[in-house]
Parts: structure tokens; C-alpha cells; sequence
């Protein structure tokens, strides 16, 4: 579904990507892990066609994503991290934005919001960051894209939204989705990711299955302690 060959990216003089090749696959729900400043915002924006590789490519859906082209930019949804909103309301989202997504479902998008409490009749701007966040999530659920990224979800909302978040997200997950989710807050993902990459000075160094994991160890894998021990190798 995504492909990363031989890419290199800096902002400017700094090197952020240095030869990163991996590729990501439709059936599994990826959380990616790395320190502050590693890249794991611009990996999740390069995908979308938001920043272009400097050097080798990129290929998202089989299309070249530098040119967010509507056949891509329809089978993609990205959630940033800032939640940025229009000014309307959760409902009128619906209304304005679910055309531009062919299999958007607005009975279930209703159903998403009701279940993390969002009024769908008040403003976005005028409501919490959490509030805007779980709109946003539900909106990104409910188009039934096929590739959804998700830069740090989970900042911003309160623990029995963080456990709705894992029930919505897990019951979204299916064979033709990818759903990849970067995030600081690994004990919110235990249970939810099925395969950690770990983005590393400039490139993947670790990416391994959670299942293939447990099977190989008597207790289930501590996602924090994991990532200590790769980033400090
Ligand atoms: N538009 C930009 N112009 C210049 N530098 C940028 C820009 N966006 C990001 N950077 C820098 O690139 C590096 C990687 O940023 P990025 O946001 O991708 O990292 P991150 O791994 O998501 O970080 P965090 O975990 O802190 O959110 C940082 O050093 C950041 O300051």
C-alpha cells in the first residue's frame, strides 16, 4: 500500500531521512514510534503528499502523492496533530466534507460521535481540544478510507475517551485497511497496534508483529520498555 524507497528528507541543512526504505500493508494497524524531532509527523506527511522526498520515492496507493491527486486524496485521510477544524459544526462537517469521500458513512459517523460524547450541533471552534479531536476521528472513521494516518491521536483526550478511541478504531480495522497511528502515548495503543515501527536517526530500525512477539515471550510485550531498549542500542 505504501512504499518508502531510498528516501532522503531534510528541512533545509537538516538531515532528517537518510536512505529510509520499509513499505506498509493494507491489514494491520501500524504505530509508530520514535524520540521528538525524529520525523515521524513528516513520514506520516510525505505519505499524504505533504512534504516530497528530497532524494528516492515515495508511492501511496500506487500513486505518486507529491501530486495529491483526487484518486489518491480520496482513499486517504490524515488527522494532524493540531486538530485544526472550520468553523462549523460537527454535523455540517458531514454535510460539507463527506462528498469528497466515496464510501463516507454518515449514519456511522453520527453513531462515532455519540459514542465519544460530541455534541454534533455545537460550533468545533468553540468547543475543547478534545472535543474537536474525537469530531476529527470520528469524521476520519467514518469516511472508510482505505489508508488512514493519524499523527498522535490520543494527546488530548481524557482516559474513557482514549479507551472509546481503542474500541472505534479496533472495530474500524479490517484486511483492506492500513491504519497508521504515530504517538508518544504507547500505553494508549497496547492492544490496538498490531506491528511497531520504530523510526530511529533517519531510518527504520525496528519493525516487528506484536503477535509474532508474545509468542516468542511468556509474558505480553511492554511497549514502553521495547522502545527503550531500541532506541538506546
Ligand atoms: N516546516 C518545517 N520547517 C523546518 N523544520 C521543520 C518543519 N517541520 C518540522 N521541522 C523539524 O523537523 C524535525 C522533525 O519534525 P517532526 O514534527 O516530523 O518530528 P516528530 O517525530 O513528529 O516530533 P514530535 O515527536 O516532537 O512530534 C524537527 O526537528 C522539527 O523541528
Amino acid at each position: 500500500m505504501i512504499q518508502f524507497s531510498h528516501v532522503h528528507f531534510g528541512y533545509g541543512a537538516q538531515k532528517l531521512f537518510t536512505d529510509l526504505s520499509t513499505s506498509l500493508e493494507a491489514g494491520h494497524i501500524y504505530g509508530l514510534l520514535g524520540e521528538n524531532g525524529v520525523g515521524k509527523t513528516t513520514l506520516l506527511k510525505m505519505i499524504a503528499g505533504l512534504v516530497f522526498p528530497k532524494g528516492g520515492t515515495v508511492t501511496t496507493l500506487s500513486h505518486e502523492p507529491r501530486k495529491r491527486q483526487p484518486s489518491l486524496m480520496q482513499q486517504l485521510y490524515f488527522v494532524a496533530e493540531d486538530a485544526f477544524v472550520p468553523d462549523t459544526t460537527a454535523r455540517r462537517l458531514a454535510d460539507t466534507y463527506g462528498v469528497f469521500y466515496p464510501m463516507f458513512d454518515g449514519t456511522q459517523y453520527f453513531n462515532y460521535l455519540q459514542q465519544f460524547g460530541v455534541n454534533p450541533h455545537q460550533k468545533l471552534e468553540k468547543v475543547s481540544f478534545g472535543q474537536r479531536k474525537k469530531a476529527l476521528i470520528s469524521f476520519a472513521l467514518a469516511t472508510n478510507v482505505p489508508l488512514l494516518l493519524m499523527d498522535e491521536p490520543t494527546n488530548g483526550l481524557d482516559i474513557p475517551s482514549k479507551s472509546t478511541f481503542r474500541k472505534l478504531v479496533a472495530g474500524a480495522a479490517t484486511d483492506e485497511r492500513c491504519i497508521i497511528i504515530s504517538t508518544h502515548q504507547v500505553r494508549d495503543l497496547e492492544s490496538l497496534i498490531d506491528t511497531v515501527v520504530v523510526l530511529h536517526n533517519g531510518k527504520i530500525t525496528y519493525r516487528e508483529d506484536l503477535n509474532v512477539l508474545a509468542e516468542e515471550s511468556t509474558s505480553q510485550p511492554d511497549l514502553e520498555t521495547l522502545f527503550q531498549d531500541i532506541i538506546q542500542k
